[in-house]
């Protein structure tokens, strides 16, 4: 198995999300435009019988063409399935060899804290992520720790967070230009999630991301729309389908 490149050099990286059964294979049969694949395992799962489905889908990925992100979203930060931390724990433990990058919760990290050290270890690509899907997001709290994050060196840190008006937007676009050495990721969810993407992604976020199957948040765009709109405002040049520079 010759692992996929990672394309960490890209302003910017284009993440398909994929929740179900079919999208797994829809990623293998379809040219997308997409940088990097995310597993949203906690879903996909649900479809499953569990033993036979973590060995089915393990093959599959060891066929993968594109670079793979796999996420376990714990039930409370929106995920789908019910988990307990250990099972949870052993997934990632099980997964290890068959991805590229890993999306590790930090308000979760002291539960993780062993997947982020094998994974760091092995040589994965590391994002931290924060959510808060229900309310816009407590920056000062943020803030305060990111001395934290920027000991663990994530390749990635990523914010999704409920957006309701215009000046949450700006709010989180203001992260860049106060933090400008933190490799941010940031994106809206709900009402402004797309325009919010567009807007973030213009200014420099490094991960955008988009469905393949079913969308995995409120509002998340498909990255058929993604591209569309990126390209009809000159984000993305005409001709390509993946983003060069910005
Ligand atoms: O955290 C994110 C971002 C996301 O919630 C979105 O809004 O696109 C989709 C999730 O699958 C992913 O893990």
């Amino acid at each position: 198995m010759n692992q996929p490149f990672f394309p960490t050099q890209k302003p910017l990286i284009v993440v398909g999300t994929i929740s179900t059964q079919y999208g797994v294979k829809a990623t293998y049969s379809n040219h997308l435009p997409i940088d990097l694949i995310e597993y949203r395992l906690d879903s996909i799962l649900l479809e499953l019988n569990f033993t036979e489905g973590i060995a089915a889908l393990q093959r599959s990925l060891q066929e993968r063409s594109l670079p793979v992100l796999l996420t376990i979203r714990s039930k409370k930060e929106g995920g789908m399935l019910e988990l307990s931390d250990c099972e949870r724990s052993e997934l990632f433990e099980k997964f290890f060899p068959y991805v590229d990058c890993v999306d590790l919760e930090w308000q979760e990290y002291s539960k993780l804290s062993p997947i982020y050290s094998l994974y760091k270890n092995g040589g994965k690509k590391i994002i931290f992520s924060i959510h808060s899907l229900s309310e816009f997001i407590d920056l000062d709290k943020l803030i305060a720790s990111l001395p934290d994050i920027k000991l663990l060196d994530p390749d990635f840190l990523k914010v999704a967070v409920r957006i309701e008006n215009l000046r949450q937007l700006k709010q989180l676009t203001e992260l860049f230009f106060s933090y400008p050495k933190i490799p941010w990721s940031l994106m809206g969810i709900g009402e402004f999630s797309h325009l919010s993407r567009i807007v973030l992604s213009a200014l420099g976020s490094r991960l955008v991301y988009g469905y393949i199957d079913k969308p995995a948040a409120l509002g998340q765009p498909s990255v058929l729309d993604l591209k569309e709109n990126f390209q009809r405002l000159g984000i993305i040049a005409k001709n390509q389908s993946l983003p060069q520079a910005l």
